[in-house]
């Protein structure tokens, strides 16, 4: 089966990071904006439900109930730093990203080939959902902030790290069952080997986006860019 072209496919779930969009824009732009925003943000705001919720939640990760503010401010600037897709990093950095979508300060970067496929995609019939580890609240501002505008519309769902991690097969599983649709009518859009191989053992069809600067495997069939993907 040919997932370039394959009239099967009824609902696609697409990656954002060097799928969507330019991994520079995520670790150029948005880590940066986080790292820089983030410990005034906690400090101000501490103690509202939300994020005294996700605050809790770091304290659980690093198994330490008493660590003070300042340390879990601390740690969320190391997993920043080394890119780690910790589940309260990524809830909080959607927190202070909203700030920055609704002051104008950045767009969410989409490579130019993006809108218009996942417009013909969904005017065909076809479901569209993202699966990324930057959390739910960060992918809706990403593409309802984009550089072409309000694209939430074109989506029918969501998924983040609450659904599992993105090279664990289980996390795919769940995802079929919440789609609720055959895994093999489903096509997985993603640069990350680890990812497209996770989704495969679900049974779903998968297809590597080779943007500028990712190396493309072998295991799966490879376009660069969406408009070279005819459903
Ligand atoms: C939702 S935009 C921010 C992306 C992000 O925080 C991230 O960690 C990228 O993860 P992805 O699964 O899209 O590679
Ligand atoms: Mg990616």
């Amino acid at each position: 089966m040919d997932p370039m072209s394959n009239p099967t496919v009824r609902a696609i779930v697409t990656d954002i990071e060097g799928t969507t969009t330019d991994i520079n824009f995520v670790h150029k732009v948005l880590f940066p904006y986080a790292y820089a925003k983030l410990p005034d943000f906690l400090r101000e705001n501490a103690e509202a439900p939300a994020v005294s919720e996700q605050i809790d939640a770091v304290r659980d990760v690093i198994q330490d109930a008493d660590a003070t503010l300042e340390a879990v401010i601390a740690t969320l600037l190391h997993w920043i730093d080394t890119d780690q897709k910790v589940t309260p990093l990524k809830a909080l950095q959607g927190m202070v990203w909203a700030d920055g979508y609704q002051r104008g300060d950045f767009t969410g970067h989409l490579y130019a080939d993006v809108a218009p496929a996942l417009r013909q995609w969904q005017a065909s019939g076809v479901a569209l959902y993202v699966y990324s580890s930057g959390s739910v609240q960060a992918q809706k501002l990403l593409f309802g902030y984009s550089d072409e505008g309000d694209l939430t519309p074109l989506f029918s769902g969501y998924f983040d790290t609450h659904i599992g991690h993105k090279r664990e097969a289980v996390a795919y599983q769940r995802i079929v069952e919440a789609l609720d649709l055959p895994a093999e009518s489903i096509l997985f859009l993603s640069d990350v080997v680890e990812e497209l191989d996770a989704a495969k053992q679900a049974g779903m069809q998968t297809l590597q986006l080779v943007r500028e600067g990712t190396q493309a495997g072998t295991a799966h069939a490879c376009v660069d860019s969406f408009a070279d993907i005819a459903l």
